[in-house]
């Protein structure tokens, strides 16, 4: 396809999570990527599902760049075998970075951190901020109650329906990926400057 994605942001756990499914899903996730093409963006650290994702993507031969805020260098362990490492001054621009890099986003099982990024790349998506493919893949069923938040906003009455619409849940990696290989680069990439 000429107008492919080239770019998949990664956002994960920095821990491994108490079921072996999830580091597997991290590290299909991340040779998958490798293996299709695609730069790896992703937030510089070596622990948990992040670590994992990124050693599987290198393993495979694939371009990551990491972004990591400098006051998480030591806690999150800066992944030294990433060449292209960029270290911000705040945890702002490590979002505005990771956003700009990114054509589509790829959601792994993960915590708070990872529910921050979600929600905040799919509320920048609401508010047309940018129109970039969002998966959430829900491995060993981590993601269950993330989507039955969003539908209870919606069965409240506090999102639209049309909210479904915004990201794309899907049941595994490879379903993930096999989606993104069809994905058109987004028209509408936003503007870094306005988040
Ligand atoms: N508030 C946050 N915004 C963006 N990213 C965050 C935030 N808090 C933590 N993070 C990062 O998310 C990943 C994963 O964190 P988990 O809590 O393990 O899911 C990690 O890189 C955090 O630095």
């Amino acid at each position: 396809m000429p107008n492919a994605l080239s770019s998949v942001a990664v956002f994960c756990g920095s821990r491994f999570g108490n079921n072996p499914v999830y580091r597997e899903a991290a590290e299909a996730t991340g040779r998958g990527l490798a293996e299709a093409g695609f730069r790896l963006i992703y937030g510089g650290g070596k622990v948990g599902l992040m670590g994992v994702v990124a050693d599987a993507a290198l393993a495979a031969g694939g371009v990551v760049s990491g972004i990591i805020p400098h006051f998480l260098q030591t806690r999150e362990v800066m992944h030294a075998g990433v060449e292209d490492l960029t270290v911000t001054d705040s945890m702002h621009s490590r979002k505005q970075k990771m956003f700009a890099e990114a054509e589509a986003f790829l959601v792994l099982p993960g915590g708070l951190g990872t529910f921050d990024e979600t929600f905040e790349i799919i509320t920048w998506r609401q508010l047309r901020l940018h129109d970039k493919p969002i998966l959430i893949v829900d491995a060993g069923g981590w993601a269950r109650s993330l989507i039955a938040t969003i539908d209870t906003a919606i069965a409240d009455g506090f999102a639209d329906a049309s909210a479904r619409a915004l990201f794309e849940h899907v049941p595994d990696v490879a379903t993930a990926l096999a989606r993104l290989a069809t994905l058109p680069r987004p028209v509408h990439t936003g503007d870094a400057a306005l988040l």
